[in-house]
């Protein structure tokens, strides 16, 4: 997260830290939201590699433990069949993790609301990314929380020429476009908009501009996850 600040910890308890094995010690590559006591919401880019997976819940600080850590391995993984490694403009950037226990939902770790299938937020709805990303463009991965605010662009302005063009569909959602935004590590993680006074995870964070990750006129990119309830569903149930 470029901009923003750390947020107070366990502030946003459907966050998650995705990390992958490495010789025997393991490391964050992407955020996600807990969705059910045993599933996790990603990005599909985010599970592209075949490595063996782990969901850290409850987390703040990735270099330090409070005791309220919850560590569950990936037991499998779901990616969208339309998601094409070679085209994140094509969308579809959304996967299902299976974990291999079910978290104990407590004041630390919550499920996340997902919108109701098909909503799209108006322009400026209030939203905030959060995750562990780069501090800035080509910088180092935060260890705390971060979160930033990212007013909904909508599809018009997003995907109006200057600003992303064709790249961006409807199955997206934009949000930012100043100076504050998401950057490599907040892949997979979620934009957390209010509507009517209660927070919703209405993005999946799936790319930002190669040029930069708070370049002018170039929002941060999510899939829009009111677009995929019924995918969701089919999975879940
Ligand atoms: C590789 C990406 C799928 C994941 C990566 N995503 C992120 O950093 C995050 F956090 F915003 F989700 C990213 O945007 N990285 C930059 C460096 C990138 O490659 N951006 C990018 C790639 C392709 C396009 C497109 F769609 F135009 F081809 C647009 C942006």
């Amino acid at each position: 997260v470029v901009g923003g600040e750390v947020a107070s910890p366990n502030s946003w308890p459907w966050q998650i830290s995705l990390q992958y094995q490495s010789g025997s010690s393991f490391y964050h590559t992407c955020g996600g939201s807990l969705i059910r006591a045993g599933w996790v919401m990603t990005a599909a880019h985010c599970v592209d590699s075949s490595r063996n997976y782990r969901v850290v819940l409850g987390e703040h600080d990735l270099n330090s433990n409070s005791g309220r850590e919850q560590i569950i391995s990936v037991s499998q993984i779901y990616i969208h069949s339309n998601w094409a490694s070679s085209n994140v403009a094509n969308g579809y950037d959304i996967a299902l993790l299976r974990l291999s226990s079910n978290a104990a939902l407590n004041s630390y770790v919550q499920l996340a609301s997902l919108p109701p299938s098909g909503q799209v937020l108006p322009h400026n709805n209030p939203c905030y990314i959060t995750g562990w990303g780069r501090t800035s463009t080509g910088g180092s991965l935060s260890a705390q929380l971060k979160q930033a605010y990212l007013p909904v662009v909508d599809h018009a302005t997003c995907s109006s020429s200057g600003w992303w063009g064709s790249t961006v569909k409807t199955t997206m959602v934009c949000g930012g476009g100043g100076n504050e935004a998401g950057c490599n590590g907040d892949s997979g993680g979620p934009l957390n908009c209010q509507v009517n006074g209660q927070y919703y995870v209405h993005g999946i964070a799936s790319f930002v501009s190669g040029l930069g990750c708070n370049y002018y006129q170039k929002p941060t990119v999510f899939t829009r996850v009111s677009a995929y309830i019924s995918w969701m569903n089919s999975i879940l149930n």
